[in-house]
């Protein structure tokens, strides 16, 4: 193309303040404007130091849409407004591809279900979907018993030995094993924790090659954080393979059967097993760790829950037609989710320019939506800082606007393990209360981030059998 004819036919300077595409009045994004913060350099160090504290301040200091000059996407729009989140995902999802830092995630996930954009995705899903209905969940009812009973036997030798545990190691356990069944039909809690380890060492590697200083280190050299890289990348390798192997000897698991007898291509099994496993079994895990850590915390819930698992159970444990009776457990959960939500935010990259919660948004604009921030918005919650599941109680609005919660996202990209990852929650919570009463070791758990939000250094706790 010749500059002159370029210069004819690019588009007229649009009046400032004017999006050039919807023809819209809008603000331009504002963020750090004075040093340090302003520095990209600077901005980056504090961020990595405590991604969620300098995400909320960000938002308290600047707006629910905010510009952080972060690398290497600077700048990088956070949004936690619910009108620029639903627009995002749901009102003008087409201008929202997955976008830069989704980049990252083929690291391990490959071209699959979370990494693809609309078009090749909706095969992905389709082919997947049987295996997450509610008749699909139900069938496998009989699995998370188990698991489930198991899971407070072991506890209960914890109780009689007066020994403590880490709350999120055992809930790793339980969804390595629920998980691994479902998805290639083996419990995946067997190997002494090495795929536990495999899948948050997986995801911790996603969030740093988005940033990280180990760039800088010539790629040969095998740092210690490499090796582990490596090893957990062998473990997924493993498991892919032998899923492949049984699906062909026809003792597949569910999931990893639909995947290869599917058109998907053949890498599709890599992509998808891996992706479901990396966004389902710490997520879940971490949601029931936080949710019992905050049970722990507060004697009215607590009661509330031994009320009515007792009421409810009498003493048994629950099952999935007990789900519907359990109401205050799922409340319980749901508060869960909103103080504490494992994926606290996730990405997308305008395509063309937008108006989002009257800003505008250049085409090519990565956007952080900041699940934290929407669930710790005063505008949208009281007192978010409290747990507090009566907010969740059926008929009540828990915020001012309900996209101000999405611990699983929304619009058409919103997680796939939603149900199965809800149900799992309640029972194993009803379940833990009907039996035990936990106490923590140390008074509060500290929030680290990668791409989940997790317990540094776990959640330690000591459980006592109620009825013995
Ligand atoms: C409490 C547990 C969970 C939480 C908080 C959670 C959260 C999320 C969120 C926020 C997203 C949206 C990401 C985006 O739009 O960019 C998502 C997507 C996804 N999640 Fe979950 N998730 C959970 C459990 C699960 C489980 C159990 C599975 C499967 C076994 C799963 C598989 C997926 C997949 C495959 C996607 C991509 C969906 C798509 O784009 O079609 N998640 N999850």
């Amino acid at each position: 193309m010749t500059e002159a004819h370029e210069r004819t036919t690019a588009a007229p300077p649009a009046p400032e303040g004017v999006c050039p595409v919807t023809g819209a009045r809008a603000k331009q994004v504002e963020g750090p404007t004075s040093f340090p913060l302003s520095s990209p350099v600077i901005s980056t160090v504090a961020y990595a130091s405590d991604p969620p504290g300098y995400s909320l301040r960000a938002q308290q200091n600047h707006g629910t849409v905010v510009k952080l000059p972060i690398l290497p996407h600077n700048p990088t729009v956070q949004l936690s407004a619910p009108d620029a989140i639903r627009r995002v995902l749901q009102g003008n999802a087409d201008n929202y591809a997955r976008g830069a830092y989704y980049e990252a995630f083929e690291l391990f996930m490959g071209q699959g279900l979370l990494t693809l954009d609309d078009g090749d995705w909706r095969g992905h899903r389709k082919v997947v979907n049987p295996a997450f209905t509610p008749n699909a969940i139900a069938a496998r009812g009989a699995q998370s018993d188990e698991a489930v009973a198991d899971l407070l036997d072991r506890w209960a030798e914890h109780a009689r030995a007066g020994r403590p545990f880490d709350l999120f190691a055992e809930s790793m356990k339980l969804t390595c094993r629920v998980m691994g069944l479902a998805l290639v039909g083996k419990d995946l809690s067997q190997d002494g924790g090495e795929f536990a380890q495999a899948v948050s060492v997986a995801l911790e590697a996603i969030f740093k090659n988005v940033g990280s200083l180990d760039k800088a280190i010539p790629s040969f050299v095998p740092t210690p954080y490499r090796r582990r890289v490596a090893r957990a990348r062998r473990t997924l390798e493993r498991v892919v393979a032998e899923a492949a192997q049984n699906v062909d000897l026809g003792v597949g698991g569910e999931v990893a059967t639909l995947i290869r007898e599917s058109d998907l291509p053949e890498d599709a099994l890599w992509a998808d097993l891996v992706t479901l496993f990396l966004a389902g079994v710490e997520t879940t895990a971490l949601s029931l760790s936080w949710t019992l850590y905050e049970v722990a915390r507060d004697a009215g819930v607590r009661e509330r829950l031994e009320e009515e698992t007792d009421r409810v159970l009498r003493g048994r444990m629950p099952t999935a037609q007990d789900l519907s009776e359990l109401g205050y457990a799922g409340m319980v959960v749901d508060e869960g989710l909103r103080m504490h939500p494992p994926v606290w935010q996730f990405t997308r990259e305008a395509i063309g320019d937008d108006v989002l919660a009257g800003h505008h948004i250049p085409a090519g604009t990565p956007l952080l939506v900041s699940v934290y921030g929407a669930h710790y918005n005063p505008e949208q919650w009281e007192d978010p800082e409290r747990f507090d599941p009566e907010r969740f109680r059926p008929g009540a609005s828990p915020a001012q606007d309900r996209s101000a919660y999405l611990p699983f996202g929304g619009g058409r990209r919103q997680c796939i393990g939603k149900r199965m990852g809800l149900a799992l929650l309640q029972q194993t919570v009803a379940a833990v209360s009907g039996r035990f009463r936990l106490s923590l070791t140390r008074d509060a758990a500290r929030e680290g981030a990668f791409i989940t939000l997790f317990p540094k250094g776990g959640i330690q706790v000591k459980a006592e059998e109620r009825h013995r």
